[in-house]
């Protein structure tokens, strides 16, 4: 049986059951695609964030980064766990509002937010705005000044790290797009700016460096680079820093070559890194903020899908087609992205061959894994793919105009439904007639 599944999660029927819900029965419940989470997986791996922290005693915050996975109910469970989040568009944060989200707990990213969306953000009083850069900072005090209102900001740095993930998935190195240069003097001259505008509260700087990293080495060198530019700050314009935040990125395991870190792990190197950083540059220890993504939904979702078609191409490849594709889940087409997929009918029966799983979008690239081994399966059979909880839904697309799939929430034996499957008459709700 596939490692990744615990004999646990095998019912009497043999079925595999997620958060004690049998799999086969959510496939007919709620039909299928269908994204499904293990709730108490999201709460646990919120915990173990929080957990160094706790021991340490040191202030800090673990804002869900909420791109990988937005739902009201998500915001729910991010304030049911004391987790901040962060946001990074209005949809975002019209998302948490309507999930009754403190918005003190909420951060803003964006490299190019608009002013609608600052006007949200200064309505809302969301409790950090993270600053990427000067036409930002002049549009945030424009609006600030038409308001007559105040706000806390961050500065986002380019820390000119690279780290080692997918090219796409890096934003930490000198050309990012994110972000104000150090090298230049870019990020000095931000910090002038935001410190002489007094409706701009700096709370401190923050880097991201990328994202499905799993060695500790980045974070460190993320977190000694903040510390150096915030000494700097300090002896250059008198400035302290409260906050640092070296951003989110913590690795999964998709499959067997992926070994991450627990969060724990993360979380202490990176307390040690900045309490030893900030000793020998005498700084008081920062608040110290972490935005954990994947990290918190990804190993808590699977994606359901029924069986349909099966070609053999003899002496060659046998393809399985599913009823989703690269409309729930772009991550294979678009980074190479790899997962593990069972057979929620019977994880444990016999493998019997090695399938490429394709989508049903029209398109060659919609291939969801290339090379699965799985047993014989028959039409109408439900696989389930593991690890389908960060960027899969928040990145699903309508191509081919097909429906987005529901997605469920189970937690202790209970499923609710959390996103309303796309009717065929929510795909067309926006189209007007063009002739009469
Ligand atoms: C600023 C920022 N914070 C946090 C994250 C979350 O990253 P991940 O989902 O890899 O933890 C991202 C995405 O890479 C990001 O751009
Ligand atoms: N969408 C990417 C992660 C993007 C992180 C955002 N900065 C992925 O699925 O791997």
């Amino acid at each position: 049986m596939n490692p990744q599944i615990s004999s646990n999660q095998i019912n009497q029927e043999g079925h595999l059951t997620i958060g004690g819900v049998d799999t086969i029965e959510l496939a007919q419940e709620f039909g299928t695609p269908l994204v499904v989470y293990d709730v108490a997986q999201i709460r646990s791996q919120i915990r173990a964030f929080k957990k160094v922290f706790e021991e340490e005693k040191v202030k800090y915050a673990v804002s869900y980064a909420s791109k990988a996975f937005s739902a009201v109910a998500m915001y729910q469970i991010c304030e049911q766990e004391g987790a901040h989040t962060d946001v990074v568009s209005a949809g975002e944060l019209a998302t948490a509002i309507r999930a009754n989200y403190p918005m003190n707990f909420v951060s803003f990213h964006g490299n190019n937010k608009s002013a609608a969306e600052l006007e949200m953000a200064v309505d809302h009083h969301v409790g950090k705005i993270i600053l990427d850069n000067f036409y930002e900072i002049e549009l945030l005090s424009q609006i600030l000044e038409e308001k007559d209102s105040q706000i806390n900001v961050m500065l986002r740095i380019t820390p000119g790290i690279s780290a080692h993930t997918h090219e796409y998935d890096q934003t930490g190195q000198i050309d990012s797009k994110f972000g104000f240069d150090l090298e230049s003097g870019q990020a000095d001259q931000a910090l002038q700016e935001v410190l002489a505008n007094p409706r701009m509260n700096v709370l401190g700087l923050h880097a991201h460096i990328g994202s499905q990293i799993f060695e500790l080495n980045g974070f460190q060198m993320a977190a000694q680079k903040l510390v150096e530019v915030a000494a700097h700050w300090r002896d250059q314009f008198g400035y302290t820093s409260q906050v640092i935040n070296v951003g989110g990125g913590f690795g999964i395991k998709y499959t067997e070559q992926d070994q991450p870190l627990k969060p724990e792990e993360f979380v202490r190197a990176i307390i040690k890194e900045i309490k030893n950083s900030c000793e020998k540059v005498d700084l008081p220890v920062p608040e110290i903020d972490i935005e954990p993504g994947r990290s918190i939904v990804g190993p808590a979702g699977y994606n359901l899908y029924k069986v349909g078609s099966q070609k053999t191409v003899p002496g060659l490849l046998s393809y399985i087609t599913v009823d989703g594709g690269m409309g729930d889940n772009i991550r294979p087409a678009l980074y190479q992205a790899e997962y593990e997929t069972v057979s929620a009918n019977d994880p444990q029966k016999e493998i019997t061959q090695e399938v490429r799983i394709a989508g049903k979008y029209c398109e060659s690239g919609d291939i969801l894994a290339q090379n699965q081994a799985l047993p014989d399966v028959k039409p109408g059979d439900i696989l389930a793919m593991l690890d389908t909880g960060a960027y899969g839904y928040s990145m699903a697309s309508n191509y081919n105009r097909n429906a987005r799939p529901a997605v469920v929430f189970v937690e202790n034996g209970q499923a609710k439904e959390v996103i309303r499957r796309e009717s065929l008459a929510d795909l067309i709700h926006l189209d007007e007639s063009y002739v009469d």
